[in-house]
């Protein structure tokens, strides 16, 4: 896929001493699903918020040939980048379409827009379909499940046309099935897109990821494919030895099973 790629070199973030990012470099060519694991405390999610302007940070971290640092979130999010939280937020008394409308039209007041509305943007139409929430779109968000929700807010990336979605454990809390087939949106969405998925759940990055980043204690341990890095004895030792915390536990098994 052709597009703009996020090359990171040297990112640094630090909070009052602590250094929680400590000199990473990452590449990510367009149109990658790359999955960003460690165990907690990595410096995973500060990184996303480095690169979206959340948290200043030093080094370089370029979408394309355009330097994000020192940007301010809105203008990162006018260049392409969006991301997900860990918790959905999306307005829970306004339907699945309307939440799609206001992402669409952002900047334009969501009052004007909603009345002058007559019939459904194609983008959105779109994302509707591609998020799988079609028939949903007069609900009101709130009675969607979880999963469903988590799938909206991406829904609400794409009718901006993110280029690049960071997205912050998106199955956190979620089903099997509902897993499964937020993997498959992940896949359909890279084929025209970047994604990177921050993940702890190792049977979801080994069944969709197509590229692999270990983060541990701010620095990058280790990088590749799925294959690559589960043979990695860094990333085995990291997590092997941690294996008695209840969440890093059920990642251990990245070091223990077979290719996915
Ligand atoms: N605003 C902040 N002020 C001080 N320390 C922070 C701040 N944000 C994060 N940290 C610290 O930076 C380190 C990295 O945190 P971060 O949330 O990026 O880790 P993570 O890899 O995303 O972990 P998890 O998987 O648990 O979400 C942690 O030690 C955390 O306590």
């Amino acid at each position: 896929m052709s597009g703009e790629g996020l090359t990171i070199r040297d990112l640094r973030v630090t909070f009052d001493g602590f250094t929680a990012v400590d000199g990473v470099d990452l590449d990510i060519h367009p149109g990658d699903l790359r999955f960003l694991i460690g165990p907690n405390g990595a410096g995973k999610t500060t990184l996303v918020d480095a690169v979206t302007g959340l948290v200043k940070a030093g080094g370089s971290a370029r979408f394309g040939d355009r330097e994000l640092l020192g940007r301010s979130v809105q203008s990162i999010a006018r260049m392409g980048i969006g991301r997900t939280f860990q918790t959905a937020t999306v307005f829970e008394e306004l339907t699945v379409l309307q939440n799609l409308d206001i992402a669409a039209g952002a900047g334009r007041g969501p009052w004007t827009m909603l009345r002058r509305r007559k019939g459904v943007p194609e983008p959105v139409e779109q994302a509707l379909e591609t998020i799988g929430l079609s028939a949903l779109r007069d609900r009101p968000a709130g009675v969607l499940a979880h999963g469903q929700k988590q799938w909206l807010e991406i829904g609400m990336l794409l009718v901006q046309d993110v280029r690049l979605l960071l997205l912050d454990e998106p199955v956190a809390g979620m089903s099997h099935d509902e897993r499964q087939a937020t993997g498959e949106l992940l896949q359909r969405i890279s084929k025209e897109r970047t994604v990177v998925v921050i993940e702890h759940d190792m049977d979801f990055m080994r069944s969709f990821a197509r590229s692999v980043s270990v983060l541990h204690a701010g620095r990058m341990l280790s990088q590749g494919t799925v294959h690559e890095v589960q043979a990695d004895a860094k990333v085995q030792e990291v997590y092997l030895g941690r294996a008695s915390e209840p969440e890093v536990a059920s990642s251990a098994p990245v070091a223990s099973t077979q290719e996915a």
